[in-house]
């Protein structure tokens, strides 16, 4: 199969080289970079390993423009590209290949809640109806069949994986409370004063909090669709941290449960929801972000105080988060296993 990564040279784009490269269905790469296309992927990115020469031969082993790709056809695409402007270079792609998207271009489907988080209308609203939101545990039956794909954030797939059995039983009563914490590679490549290393090494804050953060309108758009209730109505508060790690993301999610509900009923909701589900743990333990570092899972554990729970996740944002995920949802898409080409254990 022929693999096209638009926008190669930003975080996400990395990620995915490396994981394509080692996929074993992946046989040629074509790296797109608007920037530096041209140059031999070895002097960008000295740590690459050899399986990459032999998948990157049509272009030379070297970054190649955006013309050369649209020739290559390529069975798939993955744009990691910056929302607002990821559908526009994605068009040449549109009903010949199976385009990824990792922005946010396509996840939400109404037009005023996108103008809401991204402050202009949804770029290609032709194309909303057919987009699969790629929560790959909860959608792979349209998943298999799309042409599209909107790979969600990176902060909805850690809130939304805890969550989402819990809402869907009806367990969950009023509001639903969200505090995230991101390492800095969540903010993407593009030098910014205020992600320094002096700006940012020793401290946290918090940012956007409440509904004011993009990613809030996305995680009730999806919590909507479970609990029947328009989104304006939905009760999610959700506030991100970020914090002075390279990657990873850990998630502390606090619902007020219904009366009634038992510690066998929660249990038997996340077995229900992710016994099949090869990248989703429940652990036993509050788990930490190094336990999934370079890897594609997102492991849970849950905490009950009387009427509360408390749910924490941790991912990483480069792989489950955004790159992870879009390599298993091209995996469920072209029906090889989901975990094809995914690292399972994290790093030392
Ligand atoms: N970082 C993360 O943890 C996550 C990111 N995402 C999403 O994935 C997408 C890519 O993210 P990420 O890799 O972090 O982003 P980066 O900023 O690291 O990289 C984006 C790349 O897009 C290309 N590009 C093309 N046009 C532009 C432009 N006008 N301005 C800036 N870059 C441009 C560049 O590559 P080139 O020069 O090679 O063309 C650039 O390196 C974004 O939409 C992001 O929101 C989603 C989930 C998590
Ligand atoms: C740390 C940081 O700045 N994170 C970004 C979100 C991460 C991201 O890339 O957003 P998408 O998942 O929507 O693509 C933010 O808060 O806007």
């Amino acid at each position: 199969m022929k693999a096209v990564i638009l926008g190669t040279t930003g975080y996400t784009g990395q990620v995915l080289l490396r994981l394509l490269s080692n996929h074993p269905k992946i046989t040629r790469i074509y790296p797109v970079s608007s920037s530096i296309a041209g140059t031999p992927l070895l002097e960008f990115d000295p740590g690459l390993g050899n399986a990459i020469l032999e998948k990157t031969k049509d272009c030379g082993n070297a970054f190649c423009t955006l013309d050369q790709a649209v020739e290559a056809q390529g069975d798939v695409v993955f744009a990691a590209l910056p929302h607002l402007k990821s559908a526009q270079v994605c068009a040449p792609f549109f009903g010949q290949s199976v385009v990824i998207d990792l922005s946010a271009d396509f996840r939400i489907k109404d037009h005023s809640t996108f103008i809401k988080a991204y402050g202009q209308e949804p770029p290609r609203p032709d194309l909303l109806a057919e987009a699969v939101y790629g929560l790959a545990e909860w959608n792979r039956d349209q998943i298999t069949k799309a042409s599209l794909i909107a790979n969600p954030g990176c902060y909805p797939t850690a809130s939304l994986t805890p969550l989402l059995p819990l809402i869907s039983q009806g367990y969950v009563a009023g509001d639903v409370i969200i505090n995230a914490m991101s390492g800095i590679s969540g903010a993407g490549r593009k030098a910014k004063e205020n992600l320094l290393f002096c700006e940012r090494t020793e401290t946290v804050n918090a940012y956007s909090p409440g509904t004011s953060h993009r990613h809030c309108q996305e995680i009730q758009q999806e919590v909507s669709l479970r609990t029947g209730k328009a989104q304006q109505d939905s009760t999610v508060y959700f506030t991100p941290h970020l914090v002075p790690i390279k990657q990873g993301m850990a998630v502390t999610t606090t619902c007020q449960l219904n009366p009634g509900v038992s510690d066998a009923e929660i249990a038997q909701a996340y077995k229900a929801a992710y016994q099949d589900s090869p990248w989703i743990r429940i652990v036993p333990a509050i788990p930490d972000t190094s336990q999934v570092r370079g890897t594609n899972r997102c492991d849970v554990h849950w905490h009950r105080d009387g009427d509360r729970i408390f749910l924490m996740s941790v991912i990483d944002n480069l792989y489950k988060g955004a790159s992870g995920q879009a390599v298993q949802n091209m995996n469920i898409r072209f029906g090889f296993d989901e975990r094809t080409g995914l690292p399972e254990h994290g790093e030392v």
